[in-house]
């Protein structure tokens, strides 16, 4: 049980600021995923946290424990910081049993405890005299946590450990981890660039640019409320409109739309494409926005649409019953209230 406190941290390579006055708080017993684009600063965060680097300014704690500061500095081997990395990680001389007691005393490293962790990962124990290239890269990766959790660390770092893994083995190896880590009682840090996962699989998302925090949100309030235009983007399609608010009420090029809080003045509206709705275009229709279909992709149980609309363009998801052909006139009508960001 470990809240994980950075406050102000820093940390620069000669001219590059990796790290800029970065405060944020990991709750115990949660998963926040860090995401980012490459080169934001996602791993020298996690170097940090793991003792591998130390910052310029500013102070990390575990709990009231400073680990790194100004007059403090306890080493990584001291910190019981667990750490799953990308792929490959396993000893690959080493069978799955001596891969998971590989970082436990002798007589810690009891074969109970290695059935107990490999009941945490979900692998049968049957799995625990198997070689790690016996293992599809989903299990290796199962192993690769059950070594991590071995000497019960207080806080896990998880760096990008799904990226090497398909589409649907990312996501049940994913869901797993989560339920290792919330079964082991741990709290956890997850580096990824993959927005879906961030989402889907975190208590708090941190999204990065450029060394700063830009919003440290849950999944549900990054998408709904997205700090500025860029973040929007990054985690869901978003179209995002230029307009005047008077207060409920924001005029822009496809209608008045209903605002989620009061607000006036010049602003950007974010539509979400899930919010933007598409009839049969009618000759004498009041609807305020009328667009032209220009390509459709289709996945079954919904479609994606991109539409030709005044100057620009815009995105539409729609029931995959419901789906326009191109060159479609269609009328445009937005769904619910919008979020809104400064112009
Ligand atoms: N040891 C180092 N020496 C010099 N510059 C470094 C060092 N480590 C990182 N950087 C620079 O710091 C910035 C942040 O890098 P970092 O690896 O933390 O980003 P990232 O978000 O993890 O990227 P990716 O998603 O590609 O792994 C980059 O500009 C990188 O080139």
């Amino acid at each position: 049980m470990t809240t994980l406190h950075l406050r102000g941290v820093s940390k620069s390579f000669g001219t590059v600021e990796a790290v800029k006055e970065l405060t944020l708080t990991v709750p115990h017993q949660s998963l926040t995923a860090v995401l980012g684009p490459s080169g934001c600063g996602k791993t020298t965060l996690l170097r940090l946290i793991a003792g591998f680097l130390r910052p310029d300014a500013g102070e990390i704690a575990f709990d009231d424990r400073v680990v790194a500061g100004p007059s403090t500095w306890v080493a990584p081997q001291q910190r019981r910081v667990g750490y799953l990395p990308q792929e490959g990680a396993l000893f690959p001389h080493l069978d799955v049993a001596a891969n998971i007691g590989f970082g436990l005393s002798r007589a810690e490293r009891t074969p109970a405890r290695i059935a107990e962790l490999l009941d945490l990962v979900e692998l049968p124990h049957a799995m625990a005299s198997r070689q790690p290239h016996e293992l599809s890269g989903g299990q290796q990766q199962r192993v690769s946590l059950a070594r991590a959790m071995a000497p019960r660390p207080h806080l896990v770092l998880l760096d990008e450990p799904f990226s090497a893994l398909d589409t649907g083995l990312r996501e049940t190896t994913g869901r797993a981890v989560v339920r290792a880590l919330r079964a082991a009682g741990a709290t956890g840090l997850l580096i990824t660039h993959d927005q879906n996962e961030a989402m889907s699989l975190s208590d708090q998302v941190a999204t990065m640019r450029a060394g700063r925090l830009v919003q440290a949100a849950t999944p549900f309030e990054t998408y709904a409320f997205p700090a500025d235009a860029e973040v929007a983007r990054f985690v869901g399609g978003a179209n995002v409109v230029a307009g005047t608010a008077d207060g409920g009420t924001v005029t822009c090029p496809l209608g008045a739309l209903a605002t989620e809080s009061p607000v006036t003045g010049e602003v950007r509206a974010v539509v979400r494409p899930e919010q933007v709705e598409l009839t049969p275009a009618q000759p004498d229709s009041d609807v305020a926005a009328v667009a032209t279909v220009l390509e459709v992709s289709y996945y079954g149980h919904d479609a994606a649409v991109r539409l030709s609309h005044g100057e620009g363009e815009l995105l539409a998801r729609v029931n995959g019953t419901e789906v326009p052909r191109v060159g479609d006139r269609v009328a445009v009508r937005v769904r619910g209230p919008v979020h809104t960001i400064p112009a």
